[in-house]
C-alpha cells in the first residue's frame, strides 16, 4: 500500500543553460549589457533618494544577470569548494559563503561615512573576489559591485566611455597583481587593515581619472 504520507516529494526545475559555443558568446555579451544597465538603475535609484546599503540580494542579482542562462547556479551561492587558475589563493568553502558576504556588505555599510569611495569600491573588489561566492561569473560580479559602490557613494552616474570595469577586461595583469597584493596582505596579518586594499585604490583610482579624462578629451572634440 502507498503511504500518502510518503508521496510528496519536491520536483525541482533545473535552470535551462545553453550549450553551444556561438549561443554561448551571444548571451554573455547580452548579459553584460543588462548587468551594466542593471548598475546604472541601481544607482539612479539611489540618487532619487532610495537609501542605499549593499546587502547579498543585491550582490546575488547582479550574478544572476551576467551568467544568467549560461550556469544552472546563477544567483545563488556556490554550495562547493572552488579554485581559482593560477591563483595561489583557495576560496572558503562553500557552507561560509553566506557568512562572509554579510560581513562584506556589514563593512561597507558600517564605513559608509568614514572611508572614501575608492576604498570602498576597492575593498568590494578584492573581497568579493576572494570570497568567489559563485560557481561562475565572480570577477563580473565583483567588477560590476564594486562600481555600483563607487557610483552610489560619490552620488552620480560617473561619465566616460571607458568605465573601470571595461578598462580591467581590456587590461587584466594589473587587476590579478592588486588583488593578489590584497590577498598577501590579507594572510600575512588575517584581518582588515586600513591598507589592505592600497593597490587595488592605486589601481581604482588611475582608472577613475582615466575614465574621466575621455569624458574631458570628448567635450573638447575628440573622437
Ligand atoms: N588571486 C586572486 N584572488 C581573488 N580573485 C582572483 C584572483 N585572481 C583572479 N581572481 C578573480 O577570479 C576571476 C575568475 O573567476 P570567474 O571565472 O568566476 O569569473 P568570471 O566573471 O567568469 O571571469 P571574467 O573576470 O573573466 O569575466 C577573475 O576574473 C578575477 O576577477
Amino acid at each position: 500500500m502507498v503511504d500518502e504520507q510518503r508521496v510528496r516529494h519536491s520536483e525541482a526545475e533545473e535552470a535551462a543553460v545553453v550549450d553551444s559555443d556561438l549561443e554561448r558568446a551571444t548571451r554573455e555579451a547580452a548579459n553584460s549589457l543588462l548587468q551594466a544597465e542593471r548598475v546604472r538603475n541601481c544607482v539612479l535609484d539611489a540618487l532619487d533618494g532610495q537609501p542605499f546599503k549593499l546587502r547579498p540580494s543585491r550582490i546575488l542579482d547582479l550574478n544572476r544577470v551576467a551568467i544568467d542562462g549560461l550556469d544552472a547556479y546563477a544567483g545563488n551561492f556556490r554550495p562547493a569548494g572552488i579554485k581559482i587558475g593560477e591563483s595561489k589563493h583557495i576560496p572558503p568553502e562553500g557552507h561560509l559563503v553566506p557568512e562572509f558576504v554579510e560581513e562584506l556588505c556589514d563593512y561597507v555599510n558600517e564605513n559608509w561615512e568614514k572611508r572614501t569611495a575608492i576604498h570602498l569600491a576597492s575593498f568590494v573588489m578584492w573581497r568579493l573576489n576572494w570570497i568567489h561566492p559563485f560557481t561562475d561569473g565572480n570577477g563580473r560580479t565583483s567588477r560590476a559591485t564594486s562600481y555600483l559602490v563607487l557610483c552610489v557613494k560619490l552620488g552620480m552616474l560617473l561619465p566616460g566611455s571607458q568605465s573601470i570595469p571595461e578598462q580591467i577586461v581590456a587590461n587584466r595583469r594589473p587587476y590579478y597583481n592588486a588583488l593578489e597584493g590584497a590577498d598577501r596582505r590579507h594572510e600575512a596579518l588575517g584581518s582588515f587593515p586600513e591598507n589592505i586594499v592600497e593597490k587595488m585604490e592605486e589601481l581604482m583610482s588611475g582608472m577613475l581619472a582615466e575614465q574621466l579624462r575621455n569624458t574631458h578629451q570628448h567635450a573638447n572634440g575628440a573622437r
